[in-house]
């Protein structure tokens, strides 16, 4: 059964918009960041490493967003470029805007945290006329994230993006990415994030996100069928929820629902596991692959990322992952 159609024959794969910013990850792990001395730096930022993730499996991909123009802005754009994302759309701010870091914690493998400096960051500089209408209607799918609506003007450029995508018949994604710190109220965060959801076909998000967009509904037992349907009254067909180790829940619009357990995994940290589930599912729905076989494949990607140091530069090829759910059915992979 095909819950969505991916629109065929265009000259892009996947267009994501959105954050570029640099992860500075500890190398001294199992330890707070108040004993941590050295970092390694890897392109961050959630929609670039999906669309990395993307690109490592082989599709075809594009990203639209804004670099602070100095050594970071193009590290980022050249390891772009070296991923085959096409940057046509990835411009220079002229402002004095700085790249966003993010410095990782990694107490222990269940315990990391992040600590942003996201202050006059270019990616939220983006502007509405900066967003190119024929990159979309060359892609199959947009994929959004929620911290681009945080701030203005990257804010009305996401929304210009999803009116593109919607005259274009481009396959919208959102991928709720909340992170709190970006936004001043709670109410405004839910008002955006629903203003945005409503035009999305797939919408994929763990239990607290969706619960953060229903600061205005009527879910006092959080439940995920009620969260699902909220958005099939909209333009949704498929409605992802994550539960972490636990696994996700896809519903689909037709009323069925699909459960995926998570993949065994060697815990380093367990940051990037969203962004390497949401690679690995679309990859398989882009494949015409069931819905199950399409979560299992988003939850070998993200065992690879969580077991590996770096999100963006850990994103696996199709081998890796085959290789992986290979090896883990093998009995070789356990924990
Ligand atoms: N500890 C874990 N062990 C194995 N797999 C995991 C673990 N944590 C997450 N995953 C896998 O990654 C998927 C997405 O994880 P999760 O629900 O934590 O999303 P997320 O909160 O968006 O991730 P992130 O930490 O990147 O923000 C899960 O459905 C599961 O398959
Ligand atoms: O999303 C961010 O800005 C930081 C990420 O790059 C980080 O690696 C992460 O949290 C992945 O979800």
């Amino acid at each position: 059964m095909t819950y969505v159609s991916f629109p065929v024959s265009r000259k892009l794969d996947f267009t994501a918009i959105g954050r570029l910013c640099i992860d500075l990850n500890a190398n001294e792990i199992n330890r707070p960041m108040e004993e941590t001395m050295t970092f390694t730096k890897y392109v961050g930022g959630s929609p670039a490493n999906i669309t990395i993730g993307m690109s490592r499996l082989g599709m075809k991909t594009a990203f639209i967003g804004k670099i602070a123009n100095d050594q970071m802005g193009r590290f980022i754009q050249s390891y772009l470029e070296q991923n085959t994302i096409d940057t046509s759309n990835v411009v220079s701010d002229d402002t004095g805007a700085v790249t966003g870091l993010a410095f990782t914690e990694i107490k222990s493998p269940t315990d990391c945290s992040i600590l942003m400096y996201r202050d006059n960051v270019a990616d939220l500089k983006l502007q509405p006329r900066e967003v190119q209408e024929q990159l979309i209607a060359d892609s199959s799918v947009l994929l959004i994230s929620g911290t681009a609506l945080a701030q203005s003007p990257s804010r009305e450029a996401v929304l210009q993006a999803l009116t593109y995508a919607k005259r274009h018949g481009t396959v919208i994604v959102f991928d709720l990415d909340y992170r709190p710190y970006t936004w001043s109220s709670a109410e405004e965060t839910a008002v955006y994030y629903n203003l945005a959801a409503e035009k999305c076909d797939i919408i994929l998000g763990t239990r607290e996100e969706f619960d953060m967009m229903e600061t205005f509904d009527h879910n006092p037992e959080h439940n995920d069928q009620v969260t699902a349907q909220k958005w099939f009254d909209f333009d949704a067909k498929i409605v992802v929820i994550k539960h972490g180790k636990e696994g996700s829940i896809a519903y689909t619009r037709e009323g069925l629902s699909h459960r995926a357990d998570s993949y065994p995994a060697r815990v380093v940290k367990t940051f990037g596991a969203g962004d390497s589930y949401a690679a690995g599912f679309l990859y398989g729905l882009m494949q015409g692959w069931t819905i199950e076989r399409s979560m299992g494949y988003g939850a070998a990607a993200a065992s690879i990322v969580i077991s590996s140091h770096s999100c963006s530069d850990a994103m696996p090829t199709v081998e890796q992952v085959n290789e992986y759910i290979a090896r883990c059915n093998r009995g070789e992979i356990t924990v």
